[in-house]
Formats: structure tokens, sequence, C-alpha cells
């Protein structure tokens, strides 16, 4: 049996769930929400995606448009197992008691507060802790990330400082673009420490930058180790380790610019990079500190957290099992 999957929200982390949902042999894509008639709105019909209205609200602007829904959220919610929560930060908390009522699970983003769901999750560092849970958050871009590195040497950290360089928009987002600034955030820690602490408990200090570009966000991040390792380890550990890969500077990788290239030159959907990219040079060890510097596609790191967090929820698959099924079906190389 298939698990039913809805997704409201179609936009930038949506369209990329709903799609990495049908590529899945256990998951069926039952449709997706709008507000609005727009050019994606006809995309998801020519793709034979159900479209629902986001609320009752906007069924006049479809309507008037001559596009035929397949219903409303709450019709979309009677016909689902789960529904993938991808509306703008701060709505899915809203949305949660509409979910309630339907008696369906719900998967939430980033920019949802912890407290809004039941586990804050990253597949590899703590995947059972969804097990057969109602509601779970897929942490933010950044903060799965951090997480995704950061799990697999928890064992060398005394403290974790790190820098992060955000882009200042999606490429998609003209509303908040060209940004000619650099944009601090003034209290330490910026959210993202915290927000990895809710996933893995180590010790860890943020420091937050929007700069402008849409290209990816950068990480400069130094431990303080509680055990001595080398440079050529971390990097074997990171070699190891799903989700993420290595980049030389040598072999061209100067700058977020080449990694997106290096995306698209693999075919990939959207030119997703769903994997961390380490640099590899950039990881050093100096006395008791280790320095790596890496760049999050923050459009597609999350989006096989979301597939995992299904089955984990729904039980569907040991953790290593489902991690391999969501890899081999997006392609993920690692
Ligand atoms: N973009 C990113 O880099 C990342 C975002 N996230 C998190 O993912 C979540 C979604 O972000 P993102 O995809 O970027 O956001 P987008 O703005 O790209 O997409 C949000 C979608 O929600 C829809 N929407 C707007 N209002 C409503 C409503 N009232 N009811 C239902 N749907 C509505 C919009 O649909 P319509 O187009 O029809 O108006 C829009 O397409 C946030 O929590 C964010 O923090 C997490 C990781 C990375
Ligand atoms: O989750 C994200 O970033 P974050 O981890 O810095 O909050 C996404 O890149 C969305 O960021 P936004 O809040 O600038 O849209």
């Amino acid at each position: 049996m298939k698990v039913k999957v809805g997704v409201n929200g179609y936009g930038t982390i949506g369209k990329r769930v709903a799609y990495a949902v049908t590529k899945q042999d256990d998951m069926e894509l039952i449709g997706v929400t709008k507000t609005k008639p727009d050019f994606e709105a006809y995309r998801a019909r020519e793709l034979g995606i159900p479209v629902y209205a986001a609320s009752e609200e906007f069924l006049p602007r479809f309507e008037k448009a001559g596009f035929e829904v397949a219903g409303t959220l709450n019709d979309l919610l009677n016909e689902v197992d789960v529904i993938v929560d991808a509306t703008p930060g701060g709505m899915g908390a809203k949305n949660k008691v509409l979910y309630e009522k339907a008696g369906v699970k719900a998967i939430f983003q980033g920019g949802e507060k912890a407290t809004t769901a039941e586990v804050s999750f990253v597949a590899q560092a703590n995947y059972e802790k969804a097990s057969g849970k109602d509601y779970v958050r897929v942490v933010s871009c950044n903060t799965t990330g951090l997480t995704r590195t950061l799990s697999v040497i928890q064992e060398y950290i005394d403290y974790v400082y790190a820098v992060m360089i955000r882009r200042a928009a999606d490429p998609n987002d003209a509303k908040r673009g060209p940004v000619n600034a650099i944009t601090p955030s003034v209290t330490v820690p910026s959210h993202h420490g915290p927000d990895v602490q809710t996933v893995i408990p180590i010790n860890i200090e943020t420091s937050a930058f929007v700069v402008p570009t849409t290209l990816m966000h950068v990480h400069s991040i130094m431990v303080e180790l509680k055990k001595p390792v080398e440079a050529k380890d971390v990097v074997d550990i990171f070699e190891n380790t799903t989700r993420v890969l290595l980049f030389e500077k040598e072999k061209g990788f100067d700058s977020t610019a080449q990694l997106i290239e290096f995306a698209r030159d693999l075919h990939r959907e959207w030119n997703n990079l769903y994997e961390i990219a380490v640099w590899k040079e950039s990881v050093s060890v100096r006395g008791n500190r280790l320095f790596y510097i890496q760049a999050v596609h923050q459009e597609s790191d999350v989006v096989p957290e979301n597939i995992d967090a299904i089955r984990a929820m729904f039980e569907m698959a040991e953790k290593w099992e489902s991690i391999r099924k969501t890899n081999e079906s997006l392609g993920i190389l690692r």
C-alpha cells in the first residue's frame, strides 16, 4: 500500500517535495494547493498533478481564470494520509488545527518553530525519533546543512562556532532583490545554533549575515576539539557521509557558481544540489581547532529529508533503507 501524500504550498520547497514524492514507489502524490492560478498552477496541471485551492477564499481567483480546481485544502485533507506543509514560515503552525481536525499527519518546514511539531528532523541524525509520530518538522536548509556534517564528527566536538553567510533570496524571488547590502543578524546566536540543538545535543554558537546572492548559503565552521583528530580523518568521514560531497578548488570549484553548474551538468531537476558541498581544501586542523567551509543549496537540501520523514512517521522502513531508497530515487550521489 502506498502512502497518500498532499502538499500544501506549492512554492520553492513544495514543488520539489511534490516531485520527489512522485519518484517514490511507496508513495502517491494526491494533490497540491495553490492560492492563485499562476504559471506554477498550470504547470502542475500539465504534469497531471491535481491542484486544490489553498482555502475557500481563493476559489474566486480560479473561477475567474476558468481554472478548474480539484477542490479546496479541506477536500485534499480528506484524501491523504499525510500533508507536507510548505507554506511561508509561520503559516504552518496556523494550519496545524486543520490537520488535527482532519486527523492527518503533517510535516512542517524550518520556517516553523520547533514547538509546532513533536520532533525536529534530519534523517541521518535522528530518523528513529520521528518513528510513528504525527507531527514532524524538517529543520531549515542551513540547520540541515550544519547537522549533516556536525553529527558525524560529534564525538570530537567540544564547541562549535559557525558563521552563516546567507543568500538574500531564492532565484525566482524578485521581491527581495537585488539587494546591495550585507545584513547581519545582530544578536548572537542567530537562530541556527539553537535550531541545531533541537536535533543533536552539541555546544554551538552561530552568527549570520545575509549577502546579495541567490546561489546557496555558505558556512564557515570552527570546531574546538574534545579529542585530537587529523584533517585527513575528517575528510575520510565526510567522504563516507551520505548527502555530503567534497569539492576541490583545485578542480575549478572556486565558488557557489561552479557548484550550481555542477548540478546543472548532472541534469538535476531545477539544478538541485541535495548534498551539502564541503570544500576539501578547507578541512584543516590547527592545534585543537578544526576548520571547514561548506555550501548549502537552500532550495533542495531539505527535500530528501521530507521523504524520509514520511517513511519514519509511517514506520515504512528502517533508517538506512529509507535513506538508500530516497537517495537512489533522486540520483543523490552518496
Ligand atoms: N526557500 C528556502 O530556501 C527554504 C525554505 N524553507 C522553509 O520552507 C517553507 C516554505 O518556504 P518556500 O518554499 O521558500 O516559500 P515560497 O514562498 O517559495 O512558497 C510558499 C508557497 O506557499 C503558498 N502559500 C502562500 N499563502 C498560502 C496560504 N494562505 N495557504 C497555502 N499556501 C499558501 C504559496 O502559494 P502560491 O504560489 O499559490 O501563492 C507559495 O507558493 C518555509 O517554512 C521556509 O522557511 C526551508 C528550507 C529552505
Ligand atoms: O531556511 C532557510 O534559511 P535559514 O536557515 O537561514 O532560516 C531558507 O533559506 C529560507 O530562508 P529565508 O527565511 O531567508 O526565506
